[in-house]
């Protein structure tokens, strides 16, 4: 039987849908629950809620690819050594896609990713569109955080022109990050229980989200005893505790990850499109000419066109040279079609 306290696992994240699990799994007295906060080369960090340890995975743990925000049964062993010795089955995950093709879990049991973007140069729709694409298909909930509110360009112009883009389910907040009170407005995603990461290009302002929605900036409070090291009480580098009583996921494989799509996982965040597609006058339309289209009554030209763009990134990457080639040519005919068409009109 393992006993775990409940509120202070509350805290890093603990859910009842991970500690349900704890029946099924095979454990000692004296086992603890356990959460990954980092991978290190030779062994883990594990945090308890109130604390951060060294530990080992057990050989066959190797087996199961781990990552940070992982939950682990934790056994204590002979000088303060801990072995990780299951790993419990994650509820989401967020992986990439490693040069040699094969998928690399980055960090899992994330329940909302905030989705940041600056309001100045940095704002581009079609990146945002991008990444909520890969995050609902993980079954991750996304929030626009668009930041930057109080020195960008148009900022007005441009938030309603997102909130009219995107279908009206993914709430678009904008803000000054650096404002602890304007960071308010992510309350209702930042509850105790609740694990969130942020994700968003260089400069969006990450960081600064980051301070704003924490409780202590990094207050080191006590020096752990073996290795003598600064030891946060709740926070650690890559976990950080907010002030609603969230915790938030920062690993260096988040900062950099870019999302990487399949032609279902678009269909299903644009199903917007796919639905307004049904009642297009031609079964086949490509929504870029042909009269009696519905898609091109309803939906944003460039929310279209990134769809378009996005679903032939992702079928060029599956064809031979011989098709891209062809594919392009019968693609820009159609465009050129298109641009002609408008053209006409507005003469
Ligand atoms: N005025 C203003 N400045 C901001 C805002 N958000 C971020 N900044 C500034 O933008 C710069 C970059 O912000 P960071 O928080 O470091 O960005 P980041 O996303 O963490 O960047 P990386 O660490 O490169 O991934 C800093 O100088 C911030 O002070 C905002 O809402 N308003
Ligand atoms: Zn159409």
């Amino acid at each position: 039987m393992i006993t775990i306290d409940f509120d202070a696992l509350r805290n890093i994240g603990l859910n009842n849908q991970i500690a349900a699990q704890l029946a099924t799994l095979d454990t000692a007295p004296g086992d603890c629950l356990m959460r990954i906060t980092q991978l290190q080369r030779e062994g883990l960090l594990l945090h308890d809620g109130s604390t951060e340890y060294t530990a080992r995975p057990l050989p066959r743990l190797y087996e199961d690819e781990l990552a940070v925000g992982d939950w682990v049964v934790a056994r204590s062993r002979e000088h303060g050594e801990w072995w990780a010795t299951a790993r419990l089955a994650p509820i989401t995950e967020i992986a990439r896609r490693a040069n040699d093709g094969r998928r690399q879990l980055i960090v899992t049991n994330i329940d909302t990713a905030l989705l940041v973007m600056g309001l100045d140069d940095d704002f581009n729709p079609r990146r945002i569109e991008r990444y909520i694409a890969m995050v609902q298909a993980a079954d991750i909930a996304p929030v626009v955080v668009l930041t930057k509110a109080d020195i960008g360009q148009d900022t007005a112009a441009r938030v309603s022109q997102l909130q009219h883009r995107l279908p009206r389910a993914i709430p678009v907040i904008f803000l000054n990050a650096l404002s602890a009170g304007e960071c308010e407005q992510l309350a209702p995603w930042l509850q105790t229980g609740q694990t969130v990461c942020l994700l968003g290009a260089s400069g969006t302002g990450k960081s600064t989200l980051t301070n704003s929605l924490t409780l202590a900036r990094q207050s080191t409070a006590g020096v752990r005893k073996r290795d003598g090291r600064g030891m946060h009480t709740t926070t650690t580098r890559s976990l950080h505790i907010c002030r609603d009583g969230a915790c938030l996921i920062d690993t260096p494989g988040l900062r950099t990850w870019r999302p990487d799509t399949d032609e279902q996982t678009l269909a299903a965040t644009f199903d917007d499109i796919e639905l307004h597609a049904s009642r297009c006058q031609f079964r086949d339309c490509t929504h870029l000419q042909e009269p009696g289209c519905a898609v091109r009554a309803a939906i944003d030209p460039d929310r279209l066109a990134n769809y378009q763009k996005l679903l032939r990134d992702v079928r060029r990457s599956g064809q031979t040279p011989l098709q891209r080639i062809a594919e392009r040519v019968r693609w820009k005919t159609l465009e050129r079609a298109a641009a002609a068409r408008i053209r006409q009109k507005h003469e």
